[in-house]
């Protein structure tokens, strides 16, 4: 692509830089992955102090690159330097898991993070930021972020399901001997946690529904589990938490906000509940959406049976019971 036909480049700020999902994220950002072939970046890098050695050694192979479409670094251990004018802000840096722990036992850890950097983005970021967090437990780090920053619309502020969104798609795909593109309308309600709800009752595969495709008993007592317990599978066989498929789901989570899902799909995005489906509005809750012009829309009006309605409560619950832990967080 010549220069000519470029846009003029948005910034991009990533947190937890020099960590496993940094590694393998901010290479696919500058390469053109997340906004498309035709969008510049300038990469915001945000690491502690004592890992800024490593961040460093991070942008010397970021430059070692080469990318045409990137158009400049920028590394600090300063949120107010970090979110400084920045578009998109992937909020990755917090500690993960480890066997036998849930995502909520992070709480206590990773919440006092949220909340600087929440106030951080609410004075430098541009107005119509579009925030992630990926780190755990990701929906109530979001909450926090959201809390602390009052001058932006609470809407910037979204949680990664993606990740079990794709897992969900390649679970039906395989079992259904075909391919995950061939695999529509999923969603995952709820949480990023044990207690989420991936949901097939609309799913097609391949344009036939789902539900004459696979049995009922694998989808109650194979396929909800699995999808629902794939990060601890993943931190039991690898020593450490996902970071490649992590880093995908979350450049699929930005390139959809920013630049439209597909017609006649959706994805799973944890976002602001505006009452929805019965789910307490402000919850950072996992909804089905599409996206258009930069914006979000849950998908309206879809029928939820009493099996459907029992599990997106019980993860409004869980959500529930993290925002009252973090009460002291919440500005
Ligand atoms: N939502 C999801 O689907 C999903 C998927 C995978 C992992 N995660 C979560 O993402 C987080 C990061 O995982 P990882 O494997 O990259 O961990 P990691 O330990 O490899 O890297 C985390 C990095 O964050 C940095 N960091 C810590 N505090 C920071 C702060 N205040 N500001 C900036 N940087 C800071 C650390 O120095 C480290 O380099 C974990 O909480 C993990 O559980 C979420
Ligand atoms: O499971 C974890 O702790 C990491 C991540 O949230 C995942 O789902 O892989």
């Amino acid at each position: 692509m010549s220069a000519s036909t470029l846009k003029p480049p948005v910034r991009v700020a990533v947190t937890g830089a020099a960590g496993q999902i940094g590694y393998a994220l901010l290479f696919r950002i500058a390469a053109g992955d997340m906004l498309g072939p035709d969008q510049p970046v300038i990469l915001h890098l945000l690491e502690i102090t004592p890992a800024l050695p490593a961040a460093q050694g991070v942008v010397m192979e970021l430059n070692d690159c080469a990318f045409p479409l990137l158009a400049g670094v920028v590394t600090t251990d300063d949120p107010n330097v970090a979110f400084s004018d920045v578009d998109f802000a992937l909020l990755v840096g917090a500690r993960p898991r480890g066997p036998g722990m849930e995502r909520k036992d992070l709480l206590e850890a990773n919440g006092a993070i949220f909340g600087p950097q929440g106030r951080a983005l609410n004075k430098h970021a541009k107005r119509d930021v579009k925030v992630l967090v990926v780190g755990n437990p990701a929906n109530t780090n979001a909450l926090i972020a959201q809390a602390n920053a009052p001058d932006l619309d609470p809407r910037c502020f979204t949680a990664m399901m993606r990740l079990d969104h794709n897992r969900a798609l390649s679970l039906l795909a395989e079992q259904t001997d075909t391919h995950s593109t061939g695999v529509k309308k999923v969603t995952i309600w709820g949480n990023h946690s044990a207690t989420q709800y991936p949901d097939i009752s609309q799913a097609t595969i391949d344009g036939t529904p789902a539900a004459q495709k696979i049995g009922r008993d694998w989808y109650e007592t194979t396929f909800i589990p699995t999808v629902q317990q794939r990060g601890a599978a993943i931190i039991k066989a690898r020593g450490a938490s996902s970071a490649a498929s992590a880093a995908s789901a979350a450049i699929d989570h930005m390139r959809n906000w920013a630049l439209g899902t597909a017609d006649g799909d959706w994805v799973s995005m944890g976002i602001p509940s505006d009452g929805s489906y019965g789910i307490d509005a402000g919850l950072i809750y996992g909804f089905p959406v599409t996206c258009s012009g930069g914006t979000y829309t849950i998908v309206p009006n879809l029928p939820v049976d009493d099996f459907s309605r029992r599990l997106m409560d019980a993860t409004a619950d869980e959500l529930r019971g993290e925002r009252d832990a973090v009460k002291a967080l919440l500005g």
